[in-house]
């Protein structure tokens, strides 16, 4: 592996910056001393929610002449892509937003890396691409046969990508996170999703009065407590993660795609007595029936992330999780970003 210095540390290109997991990576990044980029549509995403320092091109991924503009102007040597649409739920009821947001928009992406040479690519998958596990823990080499059509987008990126590395020698880390929640812990920066659906927010939202209850999707499940396991991984473990891989590949690592998660997995009622035991308050809950594209369990074996990049998780207690995306929710901006 080549060493990397200040002086081969290039600008980095983060699309999708704006958003949950980008905001928290690129401020984790900016401490590193990186020069980034964040291109960003704010359908989804907050321009408060990149630092200064940080330039924010407010834009469509799907703009072919914008992302050329970019490559020319900032001269990438690397791209971080998290711009996605990312509900599970709805991916069900409109799939072509999520094959067009998540295949088609990033074509032109990695037609402006093949024209101006940038060839590093770290890619958000998901545990989404594996489907309804066939053995839990799951690893690398589990069967890849996505139940729902968001996963079933990102499964087709990560197919690109490596056909793009056959073709013109792209390198790629295709990051599959688990279940991302908690928020930074000094509460200036956090999840704000419009609509929100993630469980640890719908639970804080109940918990506040702001929805009437939060309600159990599926109590049925062939699981202990018959709801749903996810193995739910802190935010900033997932941005540590994005700079050892942005490392990796400076130094020459091959291409390689690897779980983010904590390796244990908690039920949506175990997750439920977290935000109680950590708040002291009663959550309103509902029952209702499971919700289409959701498999009974996603569990990591994170062991990979672990010998090719040397990440492993760091915040694994769930409380944790609850506390961090507790102290968002009730610090100055009340969970929510001004603009
Ligand atoms: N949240 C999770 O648990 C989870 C788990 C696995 C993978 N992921 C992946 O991680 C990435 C980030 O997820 P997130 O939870 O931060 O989502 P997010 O919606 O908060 O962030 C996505 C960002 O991309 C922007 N965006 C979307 N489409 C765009 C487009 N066409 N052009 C420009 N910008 C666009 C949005 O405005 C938003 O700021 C996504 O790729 C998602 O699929 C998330
Ligand atoms: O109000 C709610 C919200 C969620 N859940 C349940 O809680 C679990 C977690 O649901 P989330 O919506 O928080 O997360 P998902 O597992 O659906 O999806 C998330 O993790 C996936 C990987 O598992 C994806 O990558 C995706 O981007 C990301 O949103 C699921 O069993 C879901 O049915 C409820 O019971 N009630």
């Amino acid at each position: 592996m080549q060493e990397v210095t200040e002086s081969t540390k290039g600008p980095i290109l983060v699309t999708g910056g704006a958003g949950y997991i980008g905001s928290h990576t690129v401020k984790h990044l900016l401490a590193q001393g990186e020069q980034l980029v964040v291109l960003d549509n704010l359908s989804m995403g907050h321009a408060e929610a990149v630092p200064e320092g940080v330039t924010l091109v407010e834009g469509e991924l799907m703009d072919a002449v914008l992302v050329d503009w970019l490559f020319t102007e900032y001269k990438p040597e690397a791209v971080l892509h998290f711009a996605a649409s990312a509900f599970v739920g709805e991916s069900v009821d409109e799939p072509l937003k999520y094959y067009k947001n998540n295949v088609v928009a990033p074509l032109t992406l990695l037609d402006a890396m093949k024209k101006h040479g940038t060839l590093r690519i770290v890619f958000s998958s998901t545990c989404a691409t594996y489907g309804n596990p066939q053995f839990v823990p799951m690893d690398e080499s589990h069967p890849q046969v996505p139940v729902n059509p968001y996963g079933a987008s990102k499964l087709m990126l990560e197919r690109v990508i490596q056909d793009c590395e056959v073709a013109w020698g792209v390198k790629s880390v295709f990051l599959r996170y688990f279940n991302a929640s908690g928020c930074d812990f000094e509460g200036m920066i956090g999840e704000d999703h419009e609509p929100e659906s993630h469980l640890i927010p719908r639970i804080l939202m109940a918990l506040r009065g702001e929805i009437e209850s939060m309600t159990i999707f599926g109590t049925d499940y062939p699981t202990a407590d018959g709801t749903c396991i996810r193995d739910y991984i802190h935010v900033n473990d997932l941005a540590s993660a994005h700079a050892l891989a942005l490392n990796y590949l400076r130094g020459g690592g091959e291409s390689t795609a690897v779980n983010l998660g904590t390796g244990r997995g908690f039920s949506v009622k175990e997750i439920i007595a977290t935000a109680e035991s950590v708040t002291g308050l009663k959550v309103p809950v509902t029952f209702g029936p499971r919700r289409a594209g959701d498999p009974p369990e996603l569990v990591a074996n994170p062991a990979k992330a672990k010998s090719v990049l040397g990440w492993e998780a760091q915040i694994k207690d769930p409380r944790q999780h609850v506390e961090s995306a507790w102290k968002w929710m009730t610090g100055p901006k009340g969970g929510r970003y001004s603009k």
